[in-house]
């Protein structure tokens, strides 16, 4: 056997949503902080992103993580988040993955029953605490970056819908939220095809009419991500999304062939916009819960614990909680005659 790349990863899913994590076979990446190290993979190293997550190694839903040393003294350990169209800067499913395999695999020390750890993500320090019992975690607690809204009750002209109403929050990443009643679209699971083609020609829509960018990091921009809101159905819970990842480009002359997918969790940076714009509207305040539900109807529980300023803009800082599941372990390898040393993707699926 002759071999390019071996990379080990360990298979995890964060209240459904996967999030696959690399803990051996990739080089040293340079950089002075974990986003510095983001963006030399994304320059240098971009290959792997599609090795792992198109066919025959990966799917449309899959995410990945590369753990990396931290830059940060104060970080235990560091991540790049790497999803089918970008690198977001943070993710909450991502980051409970993270921390599962961290502590479940001994590659940090795990102390029972609450473990406290500090990551560098790419968009910064995120400090963990994990609640665990018996060799597992059962709970993921993490204190995100401030969460913001840019726009609120902003209209976008959108091919094929006509105007509609939206709000730009940033949560980890930025995202466009929209209303699936008034859009007349369910949330129902069953619904994905469409959620993700309504979606889809929103989110492109407002990043060419209301592009946006992080205060703190010009080179963050958006909206990349859609999250369609609606009202809870499940017991004990505050909201419904349907958060949709795209899956490659849209093409707006064909907005039938938009191509993404559902998260399968309800989103943790997802969460904290909707409570960042909440918040702006005077509906979610400090110390209160917002348990969001998911298409598989999994929550994830969100808190605001303090307010803050990002730029110009008022800010909430949201902890997530939610539990993650590790469902494999995997050795990845690329023959150097594979004739898809970056996977592929074929359209019936993508
Ligand atoms: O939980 C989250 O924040 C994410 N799940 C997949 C897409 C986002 O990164």
């Amino acid at each position: 056997m002759r071999l390019s790349r071996m990379i080990t990863a360990v298979e995890a899913h964060a209240e459904g949503e996967p999030g696959r994590v690399i803990t051996g076979g990739l080089p040293h990446m340079p950089g002075n902080s974990v986003f510095e190290k983001m963006q030399w993979m994304q320059e240098n190293l971009d290959e792997v992103r599609l090795l792992m997550l198109r066919e025959p190694r990966g799917n449309p839903g899959l995410c990945c993580n590369a753990l990396v040393p931290p830059c940060d003294p104060s970080a235990d350990a560091g991540f790049i988040i790497m999803e089918q169209t970008e690198y977001p800067p943070m993710s909450g499913s991502n980051t409970i993955c993270v921390v599962t395999v961290l502590l479940e695999t001994g590659i940090l020390p795990m102390v029972e029953p609450v473990t406290e750890l500090t990551l560098e993500a790419p968009a910064g320090l995120i400090r963990v605490r994990a609640e665990c019992s018996d060799g597992k975690v059962t709970r993921v607690e993490f204190r995100n970056v401030p969460a913001f809204a840019v726009h609120l009750d902003a209209p976008v002209e959108v091919a094929g819908l006509g105007t509609v109403t939206v709000d730009v929050a940033w949560g980890g990443m930025f995202f466009v939220l929209a209303e699936a009643e008034k859009l007349g679209v369910s949330l129902d699971a069953g619904n994905g095809a469409e959620i993700v083609r309504v979606s889809e020609a929103i989110r492109h829509a407002t990043a060419e009419q209301l592009p946006v960018s992080h205060p703190d990091n010009p080179a963050i921009t958006g909206p990349t991500i859609t999250n369609l809101w609606g009202a809870p159905v499940g017991e004990g819970t505050h909201g419904r999304g349907a958060i949709t990842l795209s899956t490659g480009p849209f093409d707006p002359a064909r907005p039938q062939d938009a191509s993404g997918i559902l998260d399968r969790s309800p989103c943790g940076t997802g969460t904290c916009a909707k409570m960042a714009v909440l918040h702006a509207r005077g509906l979610l305040g400090v110390g209160e819960n917002y348990v969001n539900a998911g298409p598989l109807g999994t929550t994830f529980t969100g808190r605001i614990v303090e307010t803050t300023t990002v730029g110009p803009y008022p800010a909430i800082v949201p902890t997530l909680s939610g539990q993650g599941w590790i469902h494999g372990t995997a050795n990845w390898t690329l023959d150097p005659t594979d004739p898809f040393p970056s996977g592929y993707t074929v359209g019936d699926m993508w």
